[in-house]
């Protein structure tokens, strides 16, 4: 793990702020830790050799010093805490809408993405907080100091000179082990994320197979496996902490036991030795305060390089349509990871055409509709002109409603909330009726996914998005499933007449649906694989 991850300054531009505002901070912290030294030493020097009082004017520049010190140890604070809250706005900003514009099938999973957004950046604070400003002190620190010494005296400066480097070698063992293990860890916790919220989404299908118990076991192992690898983590860090501290404690009594023969055989002045030891601790004190606080911010950025490795995902092509070109396929092979690959598909979608896909379940058909909103990148052939989404409207085969009221998921994709048109998409859907049967009518909320509703009133309810949706592309995936024979004639009339002036495209299986298209594309079958041959 660098110290300073290089993409940070790229995908977060409060970085850049920060590190400048850091540096003048360290700079001038730098300068009072020498000044203060300095007013110390020659302050307890005169009080000793030559007996002078301590009045208030003796005391006052180190009074201030000391005041101003502490008023830049809070300065620093309180730039680290507003960058830290400003770059995990940035970055989760840019990681949801890079994952929106990557599409299914290229973003990551949403427990992944949620794990992310949520509490891996938010691990960037301790990085920010405390981790980067000490980085800063430790580069600049020692040199200041070093250059303030080596005119007091030249043998504790190379005492200290060559001892200083030892810490960050240790650091960088460590480190190198630190580095696996925070990596093992957010993988893990990654894990338990998804497994969590698939166990919830699939609790009652579980208790009534009786399986749910066995999924609570499941999660309290990989809770127990992710607290073993958190302790193994903190060990690493506490013992790591003891040996930089000794490390310190070392080269400080290093330097002072050289600093109390040369008092004693007279050969360094009171003043010089008082300032060498005053200074010595600062020089190690950012150098081991990186090390101790390496370890707390190692979770945020191991979070933040998965971050970038998303951020850093090409965009699909930018697509384009026109809406007077036909849409051709040819030769796509489509092979998801681990299945063989499926038939080559070719075919031409003239504009205005109506076009049913048609062929066996698992054959493909929902895969066409993928590969043609980009969801999918097939493995060989080409799509042409692939369109542009905001001319899609698009009727899943399970549709997914959000949590919100039955108005908002209508509205969804269209340009404005006109009620007078939400109204005729409802009744084309033929879901008007059911809609104002309800006590709230189109301000009925609905649960997560629609939860509130039928099967075959979600159906209807995502059938008027498309509907209210004024898009010249329509992809439909099996529009009437779930549907009674009576609402499915009214929904096959109403999808008929969107159909004039637009291009449909539909997955259909039952003949009702295949009789109203104005031409069917049958897919080619799967062969199934011959025995013994892995997909
Ligand atoms: N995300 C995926 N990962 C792996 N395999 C997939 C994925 N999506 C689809 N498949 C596989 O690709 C094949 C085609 O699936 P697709 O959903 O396109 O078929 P379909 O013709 O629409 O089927 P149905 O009529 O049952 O809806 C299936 O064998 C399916 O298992």
């Amino acid at each position: 793990m660098r110290p300073l991850d290089p993409r940070l300054l790229r995908h977060a531009r409060a970085t850049r702020t920060f590190l400048v505002l850091s540096v003048a901070l360290g700079v001038a912290l730098a300068g009072l830790v020498v000044a203060q030294a300095t007013l110390l030493a020659s302050l307890i020097t005169s009080v000793f050799l030559d007996g002078a009082a301590v009045g208030p004017a003796a005391v006052a520049p180190l009074a201030v010093v000391v005041l101003l010190r502490a008023a830049v140890a809070w300065a620093q604070q309180v730039v680290a805490t507003r960058a830290a809250a400003a770059v995990k706005r940035e970055l989760r900003a840019r990681l949801l809408a890079h994952a929106a514009a990557l599409g299914p099938g290229r973003a990551p999973t949403s427990a992944t993405l949620a794990t992310l957004a949520t509490r891996g950046l938010d691990a960037l604070d301790a990085y920010f907080a405390k981790y980067l400003p000490q980085l800063v002190l430790a580069a600049l620190v020692p040199v200041v100091v070093l250059v303030r010494l080596a005119p007091a005296d030249l043998v504790a400066t190379a005492t200290v000179a060559l001892t200083l480097p030892l810490i960050p070698v240790f650091m960088a063992l460590v480190g190198l082990h630190t580095e696996s293990a925070n990596r093992r860890q957010f993988r893990l916790l990654t894990r338990l994320s998804h497994h969590f919220l698939d166990v919830v989404a699939g609790l009652p299908t579980l208790r009534v197979f009786g399986r749910a118990k066995r999924q609570a076991a499941v999660i309290a192992e990989i809770s127990a496996e992710q607290r073993r690898v958190t302790m193994r983590t903190l060990r690493v860090a506490l013992l790591s902490s003891l040996v930089l501290e000794l490390l310190s404690t070392l080269s400080v009594a290093l330097v002072a036991v050289g600093i109390g023969l040369r008092l004693v055989d007279g050969s360094l002045g009171l003043a010089t030795a008082l300032l060498v030891l005053i200074l010595a601790p600062e020089a190690y004190l950012p150098l081991r305060q990186v090390g101790a606080n390496y370890h707390a911010s190692a979770e945020g950025l191991a979070a933040a390089t998965d971050v970038f490795a998303i951020l850093e995902t090409p965009l699909p092509a930018a697509a384009r349509t026109s809406a007077d070109a036909p849409i051709r396929f040819s030769d796509v092979v489509v092979a998801y990871p681990g299945r063989p690959p499926l038939p080559a598909f070719s075919c031409a979608v003239a504009p205005g055409e109506l076009v049913a896909l048609t062929g066996p379940s698992g054959c493909g058909k929902s895969t066409v509709l993928s590969v043609l909103m980009g969801f999918v990148t097939p493995t060989a052939g080409t799509v042409s002109p692939l369109p542009a989404l905001r001319d899609v409207a698009w009727l899943p085969q399970r549709p997914w409603l959000g949590a919100g009221t039955i108005a908002d998921n209508i509205c969804l994709g269209a340009a404005g909330r006109d009620p007078a048109a939400m109204r005729s998409a409802a009744a084309q859907a033929g879901a008007l009726s059911f809609i104002e049967a309800l006590p709230d009518g189109f301000d009925t909320p609905l649960g997560d996914d629609g939860a509130g509703l039928s099967a075959g009133q979600r159906q209807r309810i995502a059938l008027a998005r498309v509907f209210l949706r004024d898009a010249p592309l329509v992809l439909l995936d099996e529009p009437t499933a779930g549907l009674d024979a009576a609402t499915e004639a009214e929904l096959l009339a109403a999808i008929r007449a969107h159909a004039a002036g637009r291009t449909v495209i539909m997955a259909a299986h039952r003949p009702s649906l295949v009789a109203i298209a104005d031409r069917v594309i049958a897919l080619p079958s799967v062969t199934p694989a011959p025995a013994g041959v892995a997909g």
